[in-house]
């Protein structure tokens, strides 16, 4: 598997902005998953969010991209609150995501589940397509010309054609990077991407999350394998119990006595 430069192909965030949570709060009944957290990821960065098991990483993750409405605080793309903005709207704003287990239509050729992210460019053209007006398909044929370029770029183009449950677990895993890039998005939240993966896989993995950064895609890398983390991410932050312990560069943060006294180990 090759990662090739997406840099050339997804398009550089117009406007450089953060991706805000402040002071967020979140519980589930007695659980307070997130305890009035805040954080910011940057464009161009890729951004570490460390913790242990249960202290809050993925629902960080669900709070910002609209999955789970939030109790307290707020969540900012630049200058809007898009606290109260569906999934859909996050998207349209520039936020988008791949999970813990992939979400990959089984039955749906893996070009068409890459083409599924793009369906903010699609529904502009609902109409015109209902028509099939030759510009509609000469956007249909541009945008499954972007997502085989995209699926290039995680090294999947061999399997474009295939059905997505031909595919392996690993393979599964950059389909679904390749479909959160379909929506031309300012940031990307990885939910343990590296999980299942094979050394060669991880390492092909770092290549198209560099890929990603310089092109100007602000990075969120929620991981447990921390050598992966702090030789990729430029910050990271580090939670418990949903709680903010520490932000920095990968040298500090590893080295801050909280953070290994509650997840590195002494
Ligand atoms: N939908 C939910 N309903 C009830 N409790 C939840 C829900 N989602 C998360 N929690 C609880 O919130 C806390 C934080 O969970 P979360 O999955 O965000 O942690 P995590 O750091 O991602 O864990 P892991 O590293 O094991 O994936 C846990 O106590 C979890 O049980």
């Amino acid at each position: 598997m090759s990662a090739l430069p997406i840099a050339t192909r997804v398009r550089a965030p117009a406007v450089t902005e953060y991706l805000h949570a402040e002071g967020v709060s979140k519980q589930f009944g007695a659980v307070k998953a997130l305890s009035e957290l805040s954080l910011e990821l940057r464009p161009g960065e890729i951004h570490g969010l460390i913790g242990p098991n249960g202290s809050g990483k993925t629902t960080v993750l669900n709070v910002l991209t609209g999955y789970y409405p939030i109790d307290a605080g707020r969540i900012r793309v630049g200058g809007t609150d898009v606290s109260a903005l569906s999934v859909q709207r996050r998207v349209q704003a520039g936020v988008a995501r791949t999970f813990q287990k992939p979400r990959i239509l089984p039955t749906l050729s893996v070009l068409d589940n890459v083409l599924l992210g793009a369906w903010r460019d699609a529904a502009a053209a609902m109409l015109p397509t209902m028509f099939a007006t030759p510009s509609a398909r000469r956007r249909e044929s541009s945008l499954s010309i972007r997502a085989r370029e995209l699926l290039a770029g995680v090294g999947m183009a061999h399997a474009a054609d295939e059905r997505a449950d031909a595919l392996e677990h690993g393979e599964q895993r950059f389909v679904e990077i390749a479909r959160a890039l379909a929506s031309r998005p300012r940031f990307v939240l990885l939910d343990e991407p590296a999980g299942g993966l094979s050394n060669n896989e991880i390492e092909s993995l770092g290549e198209v999350l560099q890929a990603m950064k310089a092109a100007g895609i602000g990075v969120m890398l929620v991981e447990h394998h921390t050598d992966f983390v702090f030789r990729l991410c430029d910050r990271v932050t580090a939670i418990d119990f949903g709680r903010f312990i520490t932000c920095g560069t990968p040298q500090a943060v590893r080295c801050h006595p909280e953070v290994i006294r509650v997840y590195l180990g002494a």
